[in-house]
């Protein structure tokens, strides 16, 4: 990657904006999966070690402009006091007079954590006061955020524009393997797409289709699909805006010779929870009312031979709502075959890495990247938004 770090960086008493991804997977306040926390800690610690002021900031779901009591960031600062052993303070806004003197109270080596970014509707927006507002709370922006750097957002890309911009160490990392691994992939090259982010992962797929052999859809994904194929699907989720472009797609798969696996059997519930009635039926068979939480046995047979036999396997989203266990046979059965694989196997996205974890094959994988959304988006080819504001290596 030929972008400054903060290994190129004088650090030593400098008040630091460093935007991480802490958008982990919670339940009821608690913190499910604690990957992107702990992927983080090498350069806060750098940082801290470097002798500089540590202002963290992060998104939390997607609260839309507003404060949101269940996206505050406090269980995270309590997690991360503990990984760092040392406490992290935690303040109640990302800007304004508090933040400014929080700030200004620092000691060098100290952590401060932000709240949500996402409280403010400037955020997504990539709202240029709100950029300002950030970086004049510091010397320097420090991005180790991959997970958002496909956003071009005020805490992630907007605040470049008015202090200088370097990558933190798991920014390097990320980009450094996933750019190795993807630059010239082993083939067969499989890459499976599932989750619940349809609409904006659904867009990434035509490039996919420009690079892999085979393409695995499953999850939420898999539903705009078969509804585009003419098979009733119930109460799914489902994109409807997105038919036409679901058929367009089945389309190029099959002029460019990809092959496009998509579910034969899906498990189905009366509604979504975790105690629902539930029945696996084939795709064809989706009662009125009902709604795909899973794919079925049959689906997990068909991916399962495709993914042993690739030499490269990037997965991002889970195959259905392994959150609950009665819908998690079909992440664990295709993780499962993930380690079966004896190529090199990529894992990415905040819910997939906890879905690796829960299957307990995550030491097994090649990677794991904190990148969901960013890491099919890095594999299109471009320059992510978080990156490209970053200071060039001369
Ligand atoms: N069939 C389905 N119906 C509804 N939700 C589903 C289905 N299959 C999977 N999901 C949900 O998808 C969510 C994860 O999708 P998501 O796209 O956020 O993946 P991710 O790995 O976290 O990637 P990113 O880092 O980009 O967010 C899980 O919470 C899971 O319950
Ligand atoms: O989970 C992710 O992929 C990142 O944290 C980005 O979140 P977003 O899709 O809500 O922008
Ligand atoms: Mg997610």
């Amino acid at each position: 990657m030929n972008k400054k770090s903060i290994r190129d960086t004088d650090l030593a008493g400098k008040r630091v904006f460093c935007r991480v991804d802490f958008n982990v997977p919670m339940q009821d306040g608690v913190i499910t999966d604690d990957t992107r926390i702990r992927a983080a800690v090498p350069t806060i610690r750098f940082l801290r070690d470097a002798g500089a002021k540590v202002i963290l900031a992060s998104h939390f779901g997607r609260p839309k402009g507003q404060v949101v009591e269940e996206m505050r960031l406090t269980p995270v600062a309590q997690h991360l006091s503990g990984l760092l052993g040392t406490e992290v303070k935690k303040l109640n806004d990302s800007v304004g007079p508090e933040v400014e003197a929080a700030v200004a109270g620092m000691q060098n080596g100290d952590v401060i954590l932000l709240e949500n970014v996402r409280f403010h509707a400037g955020e997504e927006k990539n709202d240029p006061e709100l950029a300002k507002s950030f970086a004049q709370l510091a010397d320097l922006f420090v991005n180790d955020a991959f997970g958002a750097a496909h956003r071009a957002h005020a805490s992630t890309a907007g605040i470049a524009d008015y202090i200088p911009a370097v990558a933190g160490l798991l920014m390097e990392k990320e980009i450094r393997f996933l750019g190795g691994a993807l630059s010239r992939p082993e083939r067969p090259f499989t890459a499976i797409v599932g989750g619940a982010k349809v609409k904006d992962k659904i867009a990434v797929i035509e490039n996919l289709l420009t690079k892999v052999d085979h393409l695995i859809i499953g999850g939420g994904m898999a539903n705009t699909f078969l509804k585009a194929q003419g098979y009733g699907i119930g109460a799914s989720l489902c994109e409807d805006d997105k038919l036409d472009l679901a058929r367009t797609l089945m389309e190029q798969a099959k002029e460019r010779g990809v092959q496009l696996l998509m579910p034969v059997d899906v498990v189905v519930a009366d509604r979504f929870a975790a105690d629902a009635d539930k029945q696996t039926v084939s795709i064809d068979a989706i009662p009125e009312g009902w709604m795909a939480l899973d794919i079925g046995p049959k689906t997990v047979e068909l991916y399962r031979k495709v993914i042993v036999d690739s030499k490269t396997v990037v997965w991002n989203g889970p195959m259905g709502v392994f959150e609950m266990d009665a819908f998690a046979s079909g992440t664990i059965g295709v993780a499962k075959a993930m380690e079966a694989c004896q190529g090199t196997t990529i894992i990415g996205g905040g819910d997939s890495v906890a879905a690796v974890e829960k299957a307990g094959v995550a030491e097994h994988m090649t990677h794991i990247s904190t990148g969901g959304g960013a890491s099919l988006e890095f594999m299109e080819g471009k320059e992510l938004p978080g990156v490209a504001v970053l200071q060039d290596n001369e």
